[in-house]
């Protein structure tokens, strides 16, 4: 059986007016895995998290965190999370230092000075934790803030558009230490609208639009051009000016599928281990391949793709 860490189920959210911001939301993480909530402006993914943090009620659905039901065992659940939802919130004229040890006694738990100097290792702060935190920039603050979050070992990290204001260098690093601490056993839960960086971040994104979720894609299927199945691949052969491939695959083999012809590079969608029988097909027809190419789809073709279809169904 899957190791889930995370489960939610119908999670629900109604507003005034009986509306459904969050609108019966079920999806699993894997333990170990680092999980993308993608979906535009207004999709509900803050209100998800807020949830999940207990820091609003839902209003149906259940969620399970480390094998317990946040319904039954809310105190416990909490214990195993550890999350940055709001811009994490620091005494300014202290160290940062000072403030995860502060943290540390008011979280009532038994975090030990070597424990903190792991956190800090763990998100580079080493050059700058005994400087006061006002001096700090935002991308700094966002080190602490995950620095806090994980001082206790929690089995579920949660980050609500953790990349906002940071800059390139910092994002690199966020993404590393997230995979470190998925190694570690700790599996991150991450919101963004950012399809790029979530590429970048996420084992999987659930992806969802106006309260509902409308895909769950397994990231490394998407840059390698692959099926979700991870069978099929599209492939992009590039043919001597003037050559068609219509006529010569028209019932060659239920293989290989013509999906489009744009001047003399024909898309074709086939398994991957065919590729070199096609090859050797297009050669014996007498086609001059000039280039064969697996073409790779991004996470913002997949995004379009299942809102277009959301949208039409
Ligand atoms: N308490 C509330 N009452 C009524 N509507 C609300 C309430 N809270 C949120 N909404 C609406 O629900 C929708 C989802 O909001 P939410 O903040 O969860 O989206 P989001 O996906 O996090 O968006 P963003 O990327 O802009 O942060 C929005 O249209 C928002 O205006």
């Amino acid at each position: 059986m899957e190791d889930f860490v995370l489960e939610v189920e119908g999670l629900t959210k109604t507003v005034k007016g009986n509306k459904k911001i969050v609108n019966e939301m079920s999806f699993q993480m894997k333990r170990g895995e680092i999980l993308g909530l993608l979906g535009p402006n207004g999709a509900g993914k803050t209100t998800t998290i807020r949830m999940l943090v207990g820091l609003i009620g839902k209003t149906a659905g259940k969620v399970v965190i480390n094998g317990k039901n946040l319904d039954v065992e809310g105190q416990r659940c909490k214990e195993d999370i550890g999350a940055i939802v709001e811009n994490p919130a620091f005494y300014e004229h202290i160290s940062g230092f000072k403030n995860l040890q502060q943290y540390a006694r008011m979280a009532r738990q038994n975090i030990t000075t070597d424990r903190l100097n792991e956190v800090v290792q763990l998100v580079k702060l080493e050059h700058a934790i005994h400087d006061k935190v006002k001096t700090y920039s935002l991308g700094m603050k966002q080190r602490l803030g995950v620095a806090q979050a994980i001082i206790h070992k929690p089995a579920v990290l949660i980050l609500d558009e953790p990349t906002n204001g940071l800059d390139p260098q910092g994002i690199r690093d966020l993404r590393d230490y997230l995979k470190v601490l998925a190694k570690e056993g700790t599996s991150t839960l991450v919101s963004s609208h950012l399809l790029s960086e979530m590429q970048l971040m996420c084992d999987r994104v659930v992806i969802m639009e106006r309260g509902k979720v409308i895909d769950v894609t397994e990231v490394s299927n998407i840059s390698n051009g692959s099926d979700s199945d991870n069978k099929s691949v599209l492939i992009a052969v590039t043919v001597a000016e003037g050559q068609s491939l219509d006529l010569v695959l028209d019932g060659a083999s239920s293989n290989y599928e013509l999906m489009k012809t744009n001047g003399n590079v024909v898309t074709i969608k086939l398994a991957h281990d065919k590729i070199p029988e096609l090859n050797r097909f297009l050669v014996k027809k007498g086609i001059d391949v000039f280039g064969i190419e697996i073409v790779k789809t991004t996470l913002e073709d997949r995004f379009l793709q299942v809102t277009n279809l959301a949208n039409e169904g």
